[in-house]
């Protein structure tokens, strides 16, 4: 089986929700997540032979979602009080809210979603928190 990877970043802030200890309070990630696709052959012609797919077309797609993230503030929902919430957006600041929590572990989850919802034969995300802290998602083995 052939892989291929590639890897994007975006700086945000969070916090978790509930958390018991410094977590809870707002603070701020280089969030990099990484793409991992996977096939049992290559393309066998034309100008992309040899390859599972082109990196070009895979990192286009993988940067086109992490900018989607970057320099936001990502909320769980309801996880701020509506004033807060509504003095932020007076504010203009970019919140984006998700229905989970905004673990390394889901947000590697949604991006293998959103990856699969664009036709490509994603493996598994991995989504670093830090250099040394990552959560990976995965699915069923290699899809073609
Ligand atoms: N399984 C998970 N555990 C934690 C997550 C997560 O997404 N999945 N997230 C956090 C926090 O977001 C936190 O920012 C990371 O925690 P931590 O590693 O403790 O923080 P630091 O990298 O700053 O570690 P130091 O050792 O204090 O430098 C928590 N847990
Ligand atoms: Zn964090």
């Amino acid at each position: 089986m052939y892989l291929l990877k590639t890897k994007a970043a975006f700086d945000s802030a969070h916090f978790l929700s509930g958390y018991n200890g410094k977590c809870s309070n707002i603070h701020g990630h280089r969030w990099t997540v990484e793409a991992c696709v996977c096939s049992e052959k290559l393309i066998d012609k034309g100008e992309k032979r040899g390859m599972i797919i082109d990196f070009g077309d895979l990192k286009r797609e993988l940067r086109a979602l992490a900018d989607s993230f970057d320099h936001a503030l990502i909320i769980e929902k309801n996880s701020l009080k509506p004033k807060t919430m509504e003095a932020l957006r007076d504010e203009n600041f970019r919140v984006i809210e998700f229905s989970f929590r905004p673990t390394a572990e889901n947000l590697a989850r949604y991006f293998y979603v959103a990856l699969r919802e664009k036709g490509l034969p994603v493996r598994s995300v991995t989504v670093y928190e830090t250099p040394d802290n990552c959560a990976v998602y995965e699915e069923e083995p290699c899809l073609r």
